[in-house]
C-alpha cells in the first residue's frame, strides 16, 4: 500500500490495489489538538469545527473511507503497533485436508459488505475484513500459547466453540499449547488454568453449559494482562456476549499500550441474539427450537380444560427475538409480548380483554412473553427497587409470575370468570442444553474464524457472518474519529426485533393480537411516563408522523442492524 502520511492530523491518503486508485482517507491515530476536519457524505461535504479528541484516545481506529461512500470498518493488526514483526507460511499448506483447497487463503484485500441490497448510485456502505486463513501467518505454531475464556450466561454451543478452538488450533495449525481459563475473567487471576488437547475435549459439544466455567464481573484488567503476560500467552480467545466484548477491548487496549505480541480474539455468544452486525449468534436456533417443547406442553395443558391459558416465559433480556421466532415457529401461540413492543393490561385493546375474547372464541389461549417484556409495568406495580448483578446488568422483575397473577386477580375479582392457567418458566432449562446440528456447524465456522484471524496477527476483533460470509468486526466499544460516521461495532448497540418490520407484522398477523398502540384515554393515568412515551412513538412511526430512529448515517446507511440485514427480516 502507498501511503502518504500527513502530519496532523495523523490522516493518510492511501492508494492502493484495494481502492482501485481513487483517493481514500485512513485514520491512523487520532490527533490530540482541536482540529478542522471535513467527512464526506452521499449528499453533501461536511465540514466540522473544533473538535476535540481526548487527551489518551481510547482505541486506534482503522477507518478507511473512499469518496462512493466505500466504508472499511478494519480490524487492529499486531503489526500496528509492533511493525517488525516476522511472517511464516501458513502450516494448512502442508494439511493433508486443507492442502486441497482451491482458493486456499483469502486475498488479504477480500472484505464482506454489511448490505446487499442497495439501490443504484446510493453509497456502497460499510464493509469488515473477510475472515479465514491468510497466505502468512505471525506465529509459528510452537511459539503459539493460547488461552480459552468463557464468560456471561450460559448458551447453547460453548462447549462446541471451545472444542473447535482447540480442534482447529491443533489439527490446522499444529498448536499444542492450549489452556482453558476456569470460570470467567477472574479466573485469569485466581484459578489455575486447565490443559486442553483435541483428545480432552472430544466429546464436550455432546454437553451443554461450558466445560471451563463462567461467571459475571470480575473483569480486572490490570490483574488479567498480568496474568496473561506471566504465563506467557499469546493468543486469547474470549467467548461472550457483549459486556465480555467490551471487557475483550480494554484487554486489547492494554495489551497493546504493553507492546505485547498478543493477539485477543472473541467470540460473541449471546442466546438472546442482541448483537449487532452478525447475522445471527450461535445457540438461538438451538433456544427457538427447544422452546418449541414448552410451547406444545403449554398447549396441550390449555386445549385440554375449559378456559386453558398457558403462559410460556423465554429469555430475551432487550431483545425478544427467542419468543418473536418461537411464537411464529410454533402457530400455537395467540399473543406474543416482548420487550421492544409495551403492552397494558386493562381496558379496551388491553390484554386482558384480549384474553377473554381469545377464550370465549377457542376456549383456550397460549401467551408467549420474553422475559424483558413489560419490565415498567411490573416494577411500577410491585414497587420493586432496581438490582444489579455483579457485571452491572439489571437484575429483571419476574414478569412471568407477574402477570399469571395480574391474570388470575382480574378473571376471578372482577370478570367471576375460572381461567385454567398454566405458567411454564423454561428459561434455563433451554440455555442450558447443547447446541443442535445447525449451531455445531455454526459453532465450528466461528472458532475456526477466530482461529486463523489470531494466527494471522489480528487482533481486538470480533468473529461473526455478516450477509452469511464471516468476517473480522473490531471489537471497539468506543471510537472518537473527525468525521460524522458514528461506529456501530458489536458490543455498542443491542440488535432488537424491530417492530415496524417486515417479521413482526408477520407475527402480528399470524397471532392477529392487538398491537397494543390503541390504549383509550382512561388507561393513561394506569401507565407510567415513559412507557406512555415509548407506545407514543411507536404509534408515530405506524402512522408515518415519525422518521424511524436511527436512520441513517452520513453515508446514506442504516446505522442500526435493521431490516435489511436482521434474521428478523430475511424471507
Ligand atoms: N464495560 C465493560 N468493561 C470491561 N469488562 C466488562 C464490561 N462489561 C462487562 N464486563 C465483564 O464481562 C464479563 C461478562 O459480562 P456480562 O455478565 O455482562 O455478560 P455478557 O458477556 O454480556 O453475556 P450475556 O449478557 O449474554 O450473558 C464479566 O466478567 C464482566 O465483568
Ligand atoms: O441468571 P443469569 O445467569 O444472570 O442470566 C440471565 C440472563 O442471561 C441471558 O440468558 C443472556 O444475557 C439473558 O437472557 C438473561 O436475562
Ligand atoms: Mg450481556
Amino acid at each position: 500500500m502507498e501511503t502518504a502520511s500527513l502530519s496532523r492530523p495523523q490522516i493518510s491518503l492511501s492508494l492502493s490495489r484495494f481502492c482501485k486508485g481513487r483517493p481514500r482517507i485512513h485514520l491512523d491515530r487520532p490527533a490530540q489538538n482541536p482540529i478542522k476536519l471535513f467527512g464526506f457524505s452521499s449528499k453533501k461535504l461536511v465540514f466540522r469545527r473544533d473538535l476535540r479528541f481526548p487527551a489518551s484516545f481510547p482505541i486506534k481506529a482503522k477507518l478507511q473511507i473512499e469518496d462512493d461512500g466505500f466504508v472499511l470498518e478494519d480490524v487492529p493488526h499486531l503489526t500496528d503497533f509492533l511493525p517488525s514483526l516476522h511472517t511464516y507460511p501458513n502450516p494448512l499448506k502442508k494439511s493433508p485436508a486443507y492442502a486441497i483447497v482451491e482458493q486456499d487463503f483469502v486475498n488479504p484485500e477480500d472484505v464482506v459488505s454489511q448490505r446487499v441490497v442497495i439501490r443504484k448510485g446510493s453509497p456502497r456502505g460499510t464493509h469488515f475484513r473477510r475472515a479465514g486463513p491468510r497466505e502468512k501467518v505471525y506465529f509459528e505454531p510452537e511459539e503459539v500459547c493460547s488461552c480459552i475464556v468463557t464468560c456471561g450466561g450460559l448458551c447453547p454451543g460453548i462447549n462446541t466453540v471451545i472444542r473447535e478452538i482447540v480442534c482447529g488450533l491443533n489439527y490446522m495449525y499444529g498448536v499444542t499449547e492450549i489452556m482453558g481459563i476456569k470460570g470467567g475473567y477472574r479466573g485469569f487471576y485466581s484459578s489455575n488454568t486447565i490443559p486442553l488437547s483435541p483428545k480432552s475435549v472430544n466429546d464436550i459439544h455432546k454437553r451443554g453449559g461450558t466445560i471451563l466455567g463462567t461467571s459475571r464481573g470480575g473483569h480486572d484488567t490490570t490483574k488479567i494482562v498480568d496474568s496473561i503476560q506471566d504465563r506467557g500467552i499469546n493468543q486469547v480467545y474470549i467467548i461472550g456476549g457483549d459486556g465480555t466484548q467490551k471487557g475483550a477491548s480494554v484487554i486489547y487496549k492494554e495489551i497493546e499500550r504493553r507492546g505485547l505480541k498478543v493477539s485477543v480474539a472473541g467470540i460473541p455468544k449471546t442466546i438472546d441474539n442482541d448483537i449487532t452486525v452478525i447475522d445471527k449468534s450461535f445457540g438461538f436456533d438451538t433456544a427457538v427450537e427447544e422452546a418449541q417443547r414448552a410451547i406444545n406442553a403449554a398447549h396441550v395443558e390449555a386445549e385440554s380444560v375449559d378456559n386453558g391459558l398457558g403462559i410460556v416465559k423465554l429469555m430475551g433480556r432487550y431483545s425478544g427475538f427467542i419468543a418473536m421466532y418461537a411464537t411464529l415457529a410454533s402457530r400455537d401461540v395467540d399473543c406474543c409480548l416482548i420487550p421492544e413492543s409495551p403492552f397494558y393490561l386493562e381496558g379496551e385493546g388491553g390484554l386482558f380483554d384480549f384474553i377473554e375474547k381469545r377464550l370465549k372464541e377457542n376456549g383456550h389461549m397460549v401467551v408467549v412473553l420474553a422475559e424483558g417484556a413489560g419490565q415498567e409495568l411490573v416494577a411500577q406495580s410491585m414497587r420493586a427497587v432496581d438490582e444489579t448483578d455483579a457485571s452491572g446488568n439489571q437484575l429483571l422483575h419476574d414478569v412471568g409470575l407477574w402477570l399469571a397473577q395480574n391474570v388470575k386477580d382480574h378473571f376471578t375479582t372482577n370478570r367471576k370468570m375460572t381461567v385454567n392457567l398454566k405458567y411454564v418458566d423454561p428459561t434455563y432449562m433451554i440455555r442450558a442444553i447443547p447446541s443442535n446440528a445447525s449451531d455445531n456447524i455454526y459453532c465450528t465456522l466461528l472458532a475456526h474464524g477466530a482461529v486463523h484471524g489470531a494466527m494471522a496477527g489480528y487482533t481486538g476483533f470480533t468473529i461473526g457472518p455478516v450477509n452469511n460470509r464471516h468476517a473480522y468486526i473490531p471489537t471497539l466499544s468506543e471510537i472518537y474519529t473527525p468525521f460524522y460516521v458514528v461506529l456501530k461495532c458489536v458490543t455498542e448497540t443491542q440488535n432488537k426485533v424491530g417492530i415496524t418490520d417486515r417479521m413482526w407484522a408477520r407475527l402480528l398477523a399470524s397471532t392477529n393480537q392487538p398491537s397494543f398502540l390503541n390504549y383509550k384515554e382512561h388507561i393513561r393515568g394506569k401507565l407510567n411516563v415513559e412507557y406512555l412515551k415509548m407506545i407514543e412513538d411507536l404509534r408515530g412511526l405506524r402512522e408515518g408522523t415519525q422518521p424511524a430512529t436511527p436512520s441513517e448515517n452520513e453515508f446514506g446507511e442504516d446505522i442500526q442492524k435493521s431490516t435489511d440485514s436482521s434474521p428478523s427480516a430475511r424471507g
